[in-house]
């Protein structure tokens, strides 16, 4: 399932490639975690030539392949074609039934490989990699041991590198009775085999936000308790609209409630929330979407003078910062995807990992490095260019910096909206088109910091808005990239008349 399925060889002069794993075996570098983001800079280094081993104690292709993105957008890509085919006359009146909750969960199962990882152990067999299953714990300066379902327990020892992709958990936050409430967390929400009736979601984030969509569309009663607004690092009117939404699917989104305490009666019975506004819940699930922690906790990273728990702090070569800690010395231990805390997303995780894979064969290798920003070995667009969709139904698709972040930063910005239902691509799309699209503006430069656009079928319309900003160009240039009619992207063109044209900058 990676995204990049080539084959490579060890064949570093200096490389040793073991047929099997035995106590004691050296690789040039090793890789925690076979999520999407370690399988890429595995990938990455045995390109380049290193021998290369994947440790996983799971399932090859982690979180985003069966408990994450994958089953996620399973759930909810059924009720979102539904509700796209009644928004248009011809198609709406061939819909003859309800939405087919056994065919969906059916599918999103197919999607998941029925929870086998073989196509992805073929794949990174095929890539020259060494698979180790088992759990990994570091045990000194580049060594690890490893320790397989049997209990059977191997040593490991890098040359050149190690690097941490192991990931992220849910969060439970500390509420009186939620943890002995057997709470569902992402992955039950994912993996669900059935629809619960009534279903509360504490935290109005983007898991809150996806699975409220889903469930509410596969029937269940749904109540999100959200602290703040939904989506609240978004511009305002994104939770906002996303919110009217689940109103309109059934859903009670109650904002500014929290639960003060979680009860279940029994094993299975239902569950009892007290809520801070005096009232009570009673559900038969509940779903804690609240932020995550890392994977960090049973790693051993005491060992290397780090703190267990903990996120890894990198620099943008993706390498774990080394403060005053001397068992970080000669550049060997990296972290990327989610449990480096940047961007907690799968494409900016792997995008990460085409840097720190490519920039641990350099450094092997002694070629040079291109470390500054916007260079090959560094992950410059984790700061301020990160895109992100959110599937609700309106998706949400924003690139960048909000309004407020780019304010906070520091910039001077003027910002333009524009409702996206105006323009000729969304007549066409759907009758009753809802939308709205923002642009942030950084006024000395020109040039585009962040772009929001909400409505439906925005989540293809992201790349556009992610190479203005990645490519800084120039507002008067954009004038000059003209979008195809009747498209949704002739946002881009309103978006610009918005803001006005200066001649004279041409
Ligand atoms: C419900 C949900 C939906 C999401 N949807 C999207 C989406 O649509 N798009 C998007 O971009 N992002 C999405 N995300 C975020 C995305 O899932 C993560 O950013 C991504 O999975 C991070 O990849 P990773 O490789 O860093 O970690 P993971 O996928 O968590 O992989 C880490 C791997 O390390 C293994 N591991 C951990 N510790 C050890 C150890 N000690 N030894 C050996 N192996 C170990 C784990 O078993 C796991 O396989 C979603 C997240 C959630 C929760
Ligand atoms: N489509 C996607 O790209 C996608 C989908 C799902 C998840 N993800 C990623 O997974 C990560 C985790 O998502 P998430 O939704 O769990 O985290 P999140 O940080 O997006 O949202 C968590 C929300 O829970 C709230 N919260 C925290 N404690 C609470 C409490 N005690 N009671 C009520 N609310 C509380 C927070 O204020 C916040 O709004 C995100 O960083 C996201 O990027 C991405």
């Amino acid at each position: 399932m990676s995204s990049s399925a080539s084959s490579s060889e060890s064949t570093s002069s200096e490389s040793t490639s073991p047929e099997t794993t035995s106590p004691g075996t050296t690789f040039d570098v090793i890789v925690i975690g076979a999520g999407a983001v370690g399988e890429n800079v595995a990938d990455r280094a045995a390109q380049g030539g290193l021998s290369t081993a994947l440790v996983e104690a799971e399932l090859v292709g982690g979180e985003c392949s069966y408990w994450a993105c994958m089953p996620s957008k399973a759930l909810l890509r059924s009720g979102a074609v539904l509700r796209a085919a009644k928004k248009v006359p011809g198609a709406r009146e061939a819909i003859t039934g309800e939405i087919d909750v056994q065919a969906v969960l059916a599918r999103r199962n197919k999607t998941v490989n029925d929870y086998q990882d073989d196509s992805q152990a073929e794949w990174v067999a095929g890539a020259g990699i060494t698979l180790v299953r088992g759990h990994a714990r570091f045990t000194g300066v580049k060594t690890l041991s490893v320790t397989d379902a049997q209990g059977n327990v191997s040593q490991l020892t890098a040359r050149h590198a190690i690097v941490v992709s192991t990931g992220s958990a849910a969060l439970l936050p500390d509420i009186p009775g939620l943890a002995d409430s057997a709470p569902w967390t992402s992955r039950e929400a994912t993996s669900s085999q059935s629809i619960p009736a009534r279903l509360a979601i504490m935290g109005g984030g983007v898991v809150g936000a996806e699975m409220a969509t889903a469930y509410a569309t596969l029937g269940s009663k749904v109540t999100v308790l959200s602290r703040s607004g939904l989506l609240s690092n978004q511009e305002p009117f994104a939770g906002e609209m996303v919110r009217d939404a689940l109103v309109e699917l059934g859903a009670d989104v109650k904002i500014g409630v929290s639960a003060t305490t979680v009860s279940r009666d029994g094993s299975g019975g239902a569950v009892t929330l007290t809520l801070d506004d005096g009232s009570e819940l009673v559900v038969d699930e509940l779903l804690v979407a609240t932020g995550r922690v890392p994977n960090t906790g049973d790693l051993g990273l005491e060992t290397i003078g780090l703190e267990a728990h903990s996120w890894l702090e990198v620099d943008d070569t993706l390498l774990v910062t080394p403060g005053d800690n001397g068992a970080l010395d000669g550049d060997w231990l990296y972290a990327t995807g989610d449990v480096n805390h940047r961007a907690l997303l799968t494409h900016q995780g792997k995008y990460q990992a085409r840097a720190a894979g490519d920039v641990i064969v350099a450094r092997a290798l002694g070629k040079p490095l291109s470390t500054g920003p916007w260079g090959a070995h560094v992950a410059t667009a984790d700061h301020e260019a990160v895109p992100q969709v959110t599937f609700t139904d309106p998706e949400v698709a924003s690139v960048g910096l909000t309004e407020a972040a780019a304010k906070k930063a520091g910039y001077t910005v003027k910002c333009v909206e524009y409702d996206i239902s105006w323009v000729a691509g969304a007549s066409v799309t759907a009758d009753g088109y809802s939308g709205r699209a923002k642009m942030v503006v950084d006024e000395k430069r020109q040039v585009v910091l962040g772009v929001t656009f909400v409505g439906q079928d925005v989540a293809d319309l992201l790349h556009s808005a992610t190479v203005a900003v990645v490519g800084e160009v120039p507002l008067n240039r954009l004038w000059h990239a003209v979008p195809s009619y009747p498209t949704l992207s002739e946002v881009w063109l309103r978006l610009l008349e918005t803001y006005g044209r200066d001649a004279s900058s041409h």
